[in-house]
């Protein structure tokens, strides 16, 4: 991308915001130089707190800085599509928070907007760029498993939201489906590699948006996936992947338990159990993925592929939890 630090502007003040600009900060390559909110107050407050230099108000405004390489989008999932796409068109680099986006659509058009634009893009699905994942990869690209015949994923966490919540709000993107499902759903097509043929799937709605999904998942070759993810559950983040020869387990895919190593478990045929772990740090990873000249067309493709299974998730629940065939699905 470039050979000085690449200075990333970030559009909103939200949880997530405050891991991930001290995660810009400590990447060797990446400078936080400008924050924008919609209160100028925020931002200045924000500003203040991290240590970056310039508080912005209106993300927009933050879009014609000079002093802006790429930027760091943290809206709530309904405004992704909109501050990614007028980045790329102010030939700013895109990293954006999962999921992409609200639909199959929009995620085309930000990844037509920033091939325009000439600059590179990735959602920040950390747990796709840990060490832990890349060995994953290599296993799954030497048939360690055999001939895969299942893969399960299951996402969660208890609420309470605070008040006001995006993930309570159907407008903004709310609900568990985009929220988890984007973890659980990219988890599925990373495993095995490809899309399924169908997918059937069922949800129970509370306060307007999805609070629980299930969903089941056929490939072309009889295999199967499941899914599960909700509000109403303590935290699960875990992951199988059953094959002929050995099946992995992992419990805590989506971020590393905090005071442990990242780990999976392999079974093999003959009940032999290894365990490995792994160091790294994956946000860390995928910044520097992003501000190099590595290309990204494989997170990128792995990324509309996600957005696809949520939105055939979607439209079976639509349907009354009947199959959908994917190979109907229009966008
Ligand atoms: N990768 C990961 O591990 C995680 C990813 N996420 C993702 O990050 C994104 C943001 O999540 P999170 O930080 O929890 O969200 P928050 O609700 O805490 O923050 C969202 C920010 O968006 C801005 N905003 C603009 N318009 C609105 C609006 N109408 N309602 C609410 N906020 C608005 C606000 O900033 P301001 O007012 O300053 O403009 C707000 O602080 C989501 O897409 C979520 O899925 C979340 C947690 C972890
Ligand atoms: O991406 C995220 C990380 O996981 C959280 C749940 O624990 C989500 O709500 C959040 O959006």
């Amino acid at each position: 991308m470039t050979t000085s630090s690449t200075r990333f502007g970030v559009i909103g003040t939200g949880r997530i915001t405050r891991r991930l600009v001290a995660d810009l900060q400590s990447t060797d390559g990446a400078v936080v130089t400008a924050i924008a909110s919609r209160s100028r107050e925020r931002a200045r407050w924000y500003g203040d707190q991290y240590g970056i230099d310039a508080a912005v108000e209106g993300y927009a405004e933050l879009l014609k800085r000079d002093d802006v390489d790429a930027v760091y989008i943290s809206l709530p999932p309904s405004m992704h599509a909109e501050w990614a796409i007028a980045a790329a068109n102010h030939g700013k680099h895109v990293l954006c928070e999962k999921p992409l986006t609200v639909s199959v659509a929009q995620t085309r058009q930000v990844d037509l907007a920033c091939q325009a634009a000439g600059v590179r893009w990735l959602d920040a699905t950390g747990w796709l760029h840990h060490d832990r994942t890349d060995a994953f990869a290599t296993w799954l690209g030497e048939g360690r498993f055999g001939k895969i015949g299942h893969v399960s994923a299951a996402v969660s966490f208890y609420q309470p939201f605070q008040s006001g919540d995006h993930r309570l709000d159907a407008s903004l993107g709310g609900g568990c489906i985009l929220d988890l499902g984007w973890y659980a759903g990219g988890l599925v097509r990373f495993a095995m590699g490809r899309m399924p043929a169908w997918v059937l799937a069922d949800e129970v709605i509370l306060d307007g948006v999805s609070q629980r999904l299930t969903a089941m998942m056929g490939f072309d070759d009889g295999a199967t996936a499941t899914i599960s993810c909700g509000y109403d559950t303590a935290t699960r983040k875990w992951f199988e992947v059953a094959g002929t020869e050995s099946s992995l387990i992992c419990d805590d895919f989506t971020r590393p338990w905090a005071d442990r190593p990242a780990r999976y478990w392999i079974h093999d045929a003959a009940g032999t159990v290894k365990s490995e772990s792994f160091d790294g740090h994956q946000e860390r990873n995928m910044i520097k993925r992003l501000i190099s000249d590595e290309p990204l067309l494989r997170y990128q493709q792995q990324a509309i592929d996600t957005q696809a299974i949520v939105e055939a998730v979607q439209a079976s629940i639509k349907a009354g939890g009947t199959k959908f065939v994917l190979s109907t699905m229009t966008d």
